[in-house]
């Protein structure tokens, strides 16, 4: 099967799934193997639950009576599918990418330009080899625009992903020491994010740039197409504003407080809020947009319990972001407890990172620094130091903490959100 033959069957399906658990009538299955299952045994049972289409690597479960094509590699196929549905778009394509920000920025956009386009978007965090195919592919007739998100741990994978992708305009959000060990350094970390530069220049194709980042200015100088913001003379300048806890941006006479904490976000906002402008939104549906948009996704998220303010910040952590969470958390009126977690994929430099950070966390005015995992514990002394969540939550189940306001942050790996049920 070849993706030009199968591409009618993509024209017709009801969405595209790697997972037979999700297929419903006039889905199309991508059957992977991994280390539980290998997918294409269960070619049957899709089509079964009514899947149009369904592609196997594995020859043996071929039955083209039943739609169930094989192909040497899914993956690639799949890869090579979504490429040729691209090529076939003649909607605007955003593509966004950079170290921290990604997803926050992605539902923020997205959130803002649903107010006057139909919108389709990375769903939550597939934002990879295999999530970019999925996400190019789901986009239907119906759709307006795109906003693709793009991850990356190493060189040339963003130079991949836009090669699927192709977007329109492209955003970086920040280069920052996240997954040095797979970069190779920070100057890796720049020179593989900016491989969506790579591609907009090449291509022609818009820039948007927060004007008040040197790095990406200096990475975007004397090119055109550019939409700025952030500085005076930048397209669109916004000046940043708090409300309690949360972060927001004004212009004009428009102010909009967002549900989300720590300065960092500001950017974020105003990548968002840039992008509403200039896709001609008016700044009310912008403020609507914005103010509605609440993370749920363990991502800076602040909540209330027993009277304890929360800020739960464990989808991952990197020394900036990190960085940027207790900096933030300082601010915060009344007591303070941080708990950290490890910070993963930093390579060599994981030890000398881990021990800033721990060195900032306790310079700052917390009445306990916990720490969970071997490279803070490596880091040297803290208040407290857990190797596993499991071997905190059992000491929290004696020692209950007695703050007004704790922080949760922690590298995916950690689990830190567990604690969650004894705070
Ligand atoms: C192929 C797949 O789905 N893998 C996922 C799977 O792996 P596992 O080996 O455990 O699979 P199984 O053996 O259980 O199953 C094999 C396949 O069979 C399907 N299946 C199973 C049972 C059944 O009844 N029916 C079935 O159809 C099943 O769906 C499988 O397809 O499970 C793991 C645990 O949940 C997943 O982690 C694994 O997902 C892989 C890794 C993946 O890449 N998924 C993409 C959809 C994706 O976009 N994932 C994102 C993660 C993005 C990310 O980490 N981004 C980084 C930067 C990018 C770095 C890049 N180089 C990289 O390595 O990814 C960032 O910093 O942002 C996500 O899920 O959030
Ligand atoms: N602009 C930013 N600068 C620095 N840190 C940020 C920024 N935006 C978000 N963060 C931090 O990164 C955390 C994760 O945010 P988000 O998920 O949006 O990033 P991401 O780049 O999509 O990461 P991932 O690809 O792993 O999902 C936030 O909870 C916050 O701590
Ligand atoms: C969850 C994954 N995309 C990621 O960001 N991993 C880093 C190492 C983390 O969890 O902090």
């Amino acid at each position: 099967m070849n993706p030009e033959l199968f591409y009618p069957y993509l024209q017709q399906c009801t969405k595209v799934s790697i997972d037979s658990r999700t297929i419903a009538p006039g889905d199309i299955f991508f059957a992977f193997s991994g280390e539980n299952f290998n997918a294409a045994e269960l070619a049957g049972d899709a089509t079964d639950k009514g899947a149009l289409a369904v592609i196997v690597e594995r020859k043996e479960f071929e039955d083209s009576t039943k739609n169930i094509f094989y192909v040497p590699s899914t993956l690639q196929f799949m890869q090579d599918l979504a490429r040729l549905h691209r090529d076939n778009l003649k909607i605007p394509v955003i593509g966004l990418t950079g170290s921290n920000g990604k997803t926050t920025t992605k539902e923020l956009i997205a959130a803002v330009l649903s107010k006057r386009f139909n919108v389709l978007y990375t769903h939550g965090n597939l934002n990879n080899h295999i999530g970019v195919p999925l996400t190019i592919m789901s986009v239907k007739p119906e759709h307006e625009i795109a906003v693709i998100e793009m991850g990356a741990n190493h060189q040339k994978e963003i130079e991949f992903l836009c090669s699927i992708a192709q977007p329109d305009y492209g955003y970086i959000t920040n280069f920052g020491k996240a997954h040095l060990e797979g970069f190779g350094g920070f100057e890796g970390v720049i020179a593989g994010k900016s491989e969506l530069y790579t591609y907009l220049k090449e291509n022609k194709r818009t820039i948007i740039v927060n004007g008040e980042d040197p790095l990406q200015v200096q990475k975007t100088t004397g090119y055109e197409p550019v939409v700025s913001f952030g500085t005076e003379d930048a397209d669109y300048h916004f000046a940043s504003i708090n409300k309690g806890n949360f972060v927001g941006l004004s212009f004009g006479n428009t102010e909009v407080i967002s549900q989300l904490t720590g300065a960092f976000n500001f950017s974020n906002l105003s990548a968002a809020t840039t992008l509403g402008l200039h896709f001609g939104l008016q700044p009310q549906e912008i403020k609507e947009a914005i103010e509605g948009y609440q993370p749920t996704n363990m991502r800076s998220q602040v909540m209330v319990k027993n009277g304890i303010t929360l800020v739960l910040d464990t989808y991952n952590a990197n020394p900036s972001s990190m960085a940027g969470s207790l900096q933030n958390f300082n601010t915060f009126k009344g007591s303070k407890t941080v708990i950290i977690g490890d910070m993963r994929e930093l390579g060599p430099e994981s030890l000398a990172e881990h021990t800033a950070i721990l060195k900032m966390a306790l310079d700052m005015d917390f009445d306990q620094t916990i720490t969970v995992g071997d490279q803070f514990e490596a880091a040297g002394r803290s208040s407290l130091s857990f190797t596993t969540t499991a071997e905190l939550t059992d000491y929290l189940k004696e020692n209950p903490v007695t703050s007004k306001n704790i922080l949760l942050k922690a590298s995916r790996g950690i689990g830190l959100e567990k604690v969650l049920e004894y705070l």
